[in-house]
């Protein structure tokens, strides 16, 4: 489904924000998860054929993102980050309209946009303006137009940045049941744990790592996190990772908790926000 070679972005300024990125996914859904400025979004645009790249290769469903993006685009549906809905349309408007610009006839738009709305629980808001909505409903109007898109694979650009935690939970809810494969993005680790069955881990441009969850703990398979001792320091804390076994012996002098997936981006120099 995703298939990136050597995929490397220099932007005009000399940043590097793509750097030999190689990684393939079949996934039903793919976090790329990652701290600020890892490149996350670069590597969205370049998928979602928004993006030439200096560099390397990017196939999506086969096709190639700068030979063949007219075909791919037909296929995909990219929802970036900084979208806004338009304050004085309601939901059913901004779908029908996303919908007939794409190529629906104005009934099958009507009725995909309907039934979209419905699944994602904003049937009630439907005729309301936007701007009367709250946050987490203006961010499902978009996960909604992606989802009455019917298109086979769907990017979504940090989906839930910004949202209170029961609206990232409707958010998520939403993105359960959209039946086309997703690609996000987020920040958030506990996200990409929820939402995927694999996470790619960029830290400056480059993989730190890919894999399931489990994957991606197994070098840390047996050890915990200590607080209060140790070389590398986040912040003002101290942290090391010792083996359960050991870790015992000083229970009372340090803090000592479970590995997360946080931990990987620690032990690479990449600690998150
Ligand atoms: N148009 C641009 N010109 C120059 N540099 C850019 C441009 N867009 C992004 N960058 C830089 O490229 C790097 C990667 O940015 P990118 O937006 O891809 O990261 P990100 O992981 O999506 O970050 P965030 O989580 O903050 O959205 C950063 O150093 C950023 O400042």
């Amino acid at each position: 489904m995703i298939e990136v070679e050597d995929l490397t972005k220099i932007y005009r300024d000399g940043t590097v924000a793509l750097n030999g990125v190689t990684f393939s996914s079949y996934s039903k859904v793919l976090s790329v998860l990652g701290r600020n400025g890892a490149g996350k979004t670069t590597l969205m645009r370049i998928l979602s054929t928004q993006l030439l790249p200096t560099k390397g290769v990017a196939r999506i469903l086969g096709l190639d993102v700068v030979k063949e993006d007219r075909r791919l685009r037909d296929l995909i549906v990219s929802i970036p980050q900084e979208a806004k809905p338009v304050g004085f349309a309601s939901p059913l408007e901004h779908l029908t309209m996303f919908l007939t610009a794409r190529g629906s006839s104005i009934s099958n738009a009507l009725e995909d946009s309907r039934r979209a709305l419905k699944e994602i629980g904003l049937w009630e808001v439907k005729d309301k303006p936007c701007d009367d909505l709250s946050g987490g409903m203006k961010r499902k109007v978009f996960v909604a137009m992606a989802l009455a898109s019917n298109a086979e694979l769907i990017f979504l650009d940090e989906p839930t940045t910004g949202l209170d935690p029961i609206s990232r939970l409707e958010v998520w809810s939403v993105i359960r049941t959209i039946r086309s494969k997703v690609v996000l993005t987020t920040h958030y680790m506990e996200e990409a744990e929820e939402l995927s069955q694999e996470i790619v881990m960029l830290g400056k441009g480059k993989v730190i790592a890919k894999g399931t969850k489990e994957e991606l703990l197994a070098p840390l398979k047996g050890k915990v996190r200590v607080e209060g001792i140790g070389d590398r320091v986040i912040g003002r804390t101290q942290i090391t990772y010792m083996d359960k076994e050991s870790a015992r012996e000083i229970v009372g002098k340090a803090v000592i908790k479970p590995v997360s997936l946080e931990d990987l981006f620690i032990i690479n120099g990449e600690e998150m926000n």
